[in-house]
C-alpha cells in the first residue's frame, strides 16, 4: 500500500504512431514539493495534460487520493481536489482581480440557487476571496482590472485561482516562464508558502528554483522517468547528468 496522494503507473500516451509518454511511474507524497524536469519535448506538459484530464492516456493508471482518475473529465478531477494552474488566458482581462478570484471561488460551490442561503454564502465567498488575495499579497490590487496587472501579478492571481477550491494537489506548469530574476524569486517564495500543507507537482525550467524549492525531483527523458530523488541525489546521479543536467548544476 502506498502513502502517495497521486500515483502514476505505467502511464502511456501516443499521438498517432508516435509514443510520447512511454511508461511513466511517479509517486507524489501528500505534503511534498516535487518537480518534474527534463529536456524540451521530453513530455512534461503531456504528463500534466494526462493527470489533469485534458488528454486521455493510451494506457496506464492515475490514482488520486485512492480513486482512479485516468480518462475522467478535467472538471471532475478538479472537484476531487486536484487543481492545475489556470493559464493567464483563463483570467478575464476586463474584470477586476477580485471579480476574477470570486468566480474561481464560486465555481466549486456549483450553481445552487437556494435564495435563503444566498446571503450567508455571499459573505463566505467574499471572505474566502479576501483571504486568498491576502495569501498571494494582492489585497492592494483587488479593484485593479486584471488585464492591467504586471506579469508576475497575473501569475499571483493565477496561483490564487488555483487555490480557490482548496485542493490537495496543485500542478504548476512553468510558473516562472518569462519572469525577471526578481519576479522569479518573489514567485518562488509565494509558491513555497501556498503549497504548505498540500502536495505540489511543478514543471519548471529554472534549475535554481527547482533545486531550492523541491523536496524531490523526477527527471523525465524521452517519455520515461529516469530518476527520482532528493535534489542532492539528482545532482549526483550520473545518468541524469549525462541525459540532462550536464555540468550546469554540478557545482
Ligand atoms: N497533441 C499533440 N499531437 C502530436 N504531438 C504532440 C502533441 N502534444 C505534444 N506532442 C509532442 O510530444 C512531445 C512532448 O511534448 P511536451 O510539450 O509534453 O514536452 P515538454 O517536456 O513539456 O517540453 P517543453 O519543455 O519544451 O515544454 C513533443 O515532441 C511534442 O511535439
Amino acid at each position: 500500500m502506498s502513502d502517495a496522494i497521486l500515483t502514476l503507473r505505467g502511464l502511456r500516451k501516443s499521438f498517432g504512431e508516435t509514443e510520447i509518454i512511454r511508461g511513466v511511474d511517479l509517486e507524489l507524497l501528500p505534503h511534498e514539493r516535487h518537480a518534474l524536469i527534463g529536456p524540451n519535448g521530453a513530455g512534461k506538459s503531456t504528463v500534466f495534460h494526462l493527470v489533469s484530464g485534458m488528454l486521455q492516456p493510451s494506457a496506464g493508471e492515475i490514482v488520486f487520493d485512492g480513486r482512479h482518475i485516468e480518462g475522467r473529465p478535467p472538471q471532475e478531477i478538479n472537484r476531487l481536489g486536484l487543481s492545475r494552474s489556470f493559464q493567464i488566458t483563463n483570467i478575464f482581462p476586463r474584470l477586476t482581480v477580485f471579480e476574477n478570484l470570486r468566480l474561481a471561488v464560486m465555481r466549486p460551490h456549483g450553481l445552487h440557487r437556494k435564495p435563503w442561503t444566498l446571503v450567508s454564502r455571499d459573505a463566505s465567498v467574499r471572505e474566502h476571496t479576501e483571504r486568498l488575495l491576502e495569501q498571494v499579497r494582492l489585497q492592494g490590487r483587488a479593484d485593479a482590472v486584471a488585464g492591467e496587472l504586471s506579469y508576475s501579478e497575473q501569475r499571483s492571481l493565477e496561483i490564487a485561482m488555483t487555490l480557490a477550491a482548496d485542493p490537495k494537489v496543485i500542478l504548476l506548469d512553468e510558473p516562472m516562464a518569462g519572469m525577471s530574476n526578481e519576479e522569479t524569486a518573489y514567485t518562488a517564495g509565494l509558491i513555497r508558502e501556498v503549497s504548505r500543507g498540500r502536495a505540489l507537482l511543478i514543471v519548471e525550467h529554472d534549475m535554481q528554483v527547482v533545486f531550492a524549492l523541491s523536496d524531490r525531483i523526477s527527471v523525465l527523458v524521452y517519455g520515461q522517468v529516469i530518476a527520482t530523488g532528493t535534489p542532492a541525489e539528482i545532482r549526483a546521479n550520473p545518468a541524469v547528468r549525462e541525459a540532462y543536467l550536464g555540468e550546469e548544476v554540478a557545482a
